[in-house]
């Protein structure tokens, strides 16, 4: 699904006013409608205190056609306008009167206005701000986000949380609301997903108000959305008459004393994601271990007993996974360094292999085109230097991935892939997968993808989803605390197959 910017969204909208014939007016009471049957399905007219508080533009507009709709259908409501500024909307100013004949008299907040108590049993309505805002909200606007947010009510806010606006971080992350629950218009909102943003969106959900199709369907965005609809073209299905040699070869390379496991780890992700065949390249110390662990796994070692210091295959393999438990070891460094050089296939480059070009920034101009990094939020500060937000930190990956041809994983909560220019936001996983280890699996699912003939950009993606969607099976059965990495590989099976699973038909009315 397509993330859109807020200027984008101002386009679809004058769109669909133009091409649909209606005007904005309508168009606000039609988005104001879905609110209201959203929340009339829930409440059912049962008896709580909504107290609205409306802003003067647009979304204020939105909030006040809400305001006159529960009344109609007899909830107890209270309005408050939010009159930060005289530059009223048309839109808002048409619902005023339209609430007035209706004999509803908001109570209008100025900077000299007490606070209006809240108490944590209503249910307060967020409509102060939407995709307009464009400055930092004055004092006493954010005092009163403040007193909303310190209130303990439900607060369900109208399109976006006032405050957080659409295409960059709060100017003041205290003059933001922190909503229970997001009714976002037809498009989710970038800033819903990244890590000093989404915490203002416990939970979210889109609203159809039916803008323009065309235009949604032919405008290019810099992000999209990535759930199952996104991934499931992605698959690649197995043939009947297929063997091992039609699935690849990958070499995991890795480890070190005392850091085997993540090898064993990657490895076991690797084949349970589909590689044909795939071989552990690790110091001596790790022979045994991966030979027990894993009697699927070939071993291969260096003469190095405790680090890897010499990495060479006897044979081609379709893809290499290098990094984890590696250890940064110039020695180590030497090796991964030449080893860049004689690749020409796009590799898979995670944890330590990170931290040493990083270290020996040189090293950069000679990984293979179009091989993936999967840095955590560490090893991508060491690779990219340290940014100023979340925004910059796209803008700095995204220059990073063009300027050396390669994906980019950002992993976090929602993990963001990037090539070039466009970012694809994850929608799976959980906290319980912050544990060791998990990202060595990750890194085993992408190598094991490439093998098969995935593209390096469609392996990152469905490997980061088909991992999320592994970690959510095994929190669903044993909470997030008792998760482990292990667990992860284990449910990589039944991540495919809840993947492709068909749809359960409707059930038949009977006549
Ligand atoms: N355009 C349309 O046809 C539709 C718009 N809709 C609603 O309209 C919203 C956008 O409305 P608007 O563009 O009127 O903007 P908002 O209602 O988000 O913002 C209010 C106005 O305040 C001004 N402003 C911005 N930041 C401010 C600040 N910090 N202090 C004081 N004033 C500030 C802006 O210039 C803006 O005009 C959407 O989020 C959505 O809720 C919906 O009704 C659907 C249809
Ligand atoms: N809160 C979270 N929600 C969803 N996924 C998470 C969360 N925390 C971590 N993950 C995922 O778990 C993995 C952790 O990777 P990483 O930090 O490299 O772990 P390790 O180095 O222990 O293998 C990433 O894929 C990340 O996206
Ligand atoms: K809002």
């Amino acid at each position: 699904m397509k993330i859109f910017s807020a200027s984008q969204i101002q386009d679809a909208d004058k769109s669909t006013i133009q091409k649909q014939q209606i005007s904005s007016e309508e168009l606000m009471e039609r988005a104001a409608t879905k609110l209201f049957e959203w929340i009339h399905a829930r409440l059912r007219g049962t008896r709580v205190t909504l107290k609205l508080f409306c802003g003067i533009g647009n979304n204020g507009g939105d909030g006040l056609v809400l305001a006159r709709l529960l009344h109609e259908h007899g909830y107890t409501i209270q309005v408050y306008v939010v009159n930060f500024s005289e530059k009223r909307s048309k839109d808002f100013l048409l619902n005023l009167e339209r609430l007035k004949s209706a004999k509803l008299w908001p109570d209008f907040l100025n900077n000299e206005s007490e606070l209006p108590p809240i108490s944590p049993d209503d249910i307060v309505i967020d409509a102060i701000f939407g995709i307009g805002l464009n400055r930092a909200p004055n004092t006493w606007v954010g005092n009163l986000i403040m007193h909303i947010n310190n209130s303990r009510a439900f607060v369900l806010s109208v399109d976006i949380p006032s405050g957080l606006p659409t295409d960059k971080c709060p100017w003041n992350p205290d003059y933001a609301i922190r909503a229970s629950y997001v009714l976002t218009f037809q498009v989710p909102k970038l800033v819903f997903f990244l890590p000093e943003t989404g915490v203002f969106v416990n939970q979210w959900e889109l609203l159809d108000i039916g803008l323009d199709p065309e235009y949604l369907q032919t405008t290019e965005t810099e992000f999209e959305l990535i759930g199952r609809p996104e991934v499931l073209p992605l698959y690649r299905p197995r043939l009947k008459f297929s063997h091992k040699g039609n699935y690849g070869h990958a070499i995991i390379v890795g480890g070190s004393y005392g850091k085997i496991g993540a090898v064993q780890l990657a490895s076991d992700a690797c084949l349970s994601s589909g590689s044909g065949l795939v071989t552990a390249f690790v110091p001596l110390c790790g022979y045994q271990a991966i030979q027990t662990a894993l009697p699927e796994v070939m071993v291969l070692t260096d003469g190095g007993e405790k680090i890897i210091s010499k990495i060479s295959f006897p044979f081609e393999p379709t893809v290499v996974g290098i990094g984890m438990g590696i250890g940064v070891d110039k020695i180590t460094a030497n090796a991964f360094g030449a080893l860049l050089k004689s690749m020409e296939k796009p590799m898979v480059i995670d944890a330590d292999g990170l931290n040493i070009l990083a270290k020996h920034p040189k090293m950069l101009k000679d990984i293979p085109e179009l091989s993936v990094l999967t840095p955590h939020p560490k090893e991508l500060e060491r690779l990219v230097g340290n940014w100023s937000d979340d925004f910059e930190k796209l803008s700095k990956v995204k220059a990073f991935s063009t300027h050396y041809n390669v994906v980019v994983v950002i992993k976090g909560a929602h993990t963001i892939t990037v090539y070039k220019d466009k970012g694809f936001v994850n929608t799976t996983g959980n906290p319980g997968m912050a544990t060791a280890g998990s990202g060595d699996v990750l890194t085993g699912m992408i190598t094991g993808l490439m093998a098969q003939g995935y593209t390096s950009l469609h392996a990152a993606i469905f490997g980061v989803y088909l991992h999320g969607l592994a970690g959510d099976i095994g929190v669903s059965e044993m909470g997030y605390e008792a998760l482990k990495a292990s667990t992860i590989i284990s449910n990589i099976g039944n991540a495919f197959m809840e993947l492709l699973r068909q749809p359960e038909a409707e059930p038949q009315e009977e006549n």
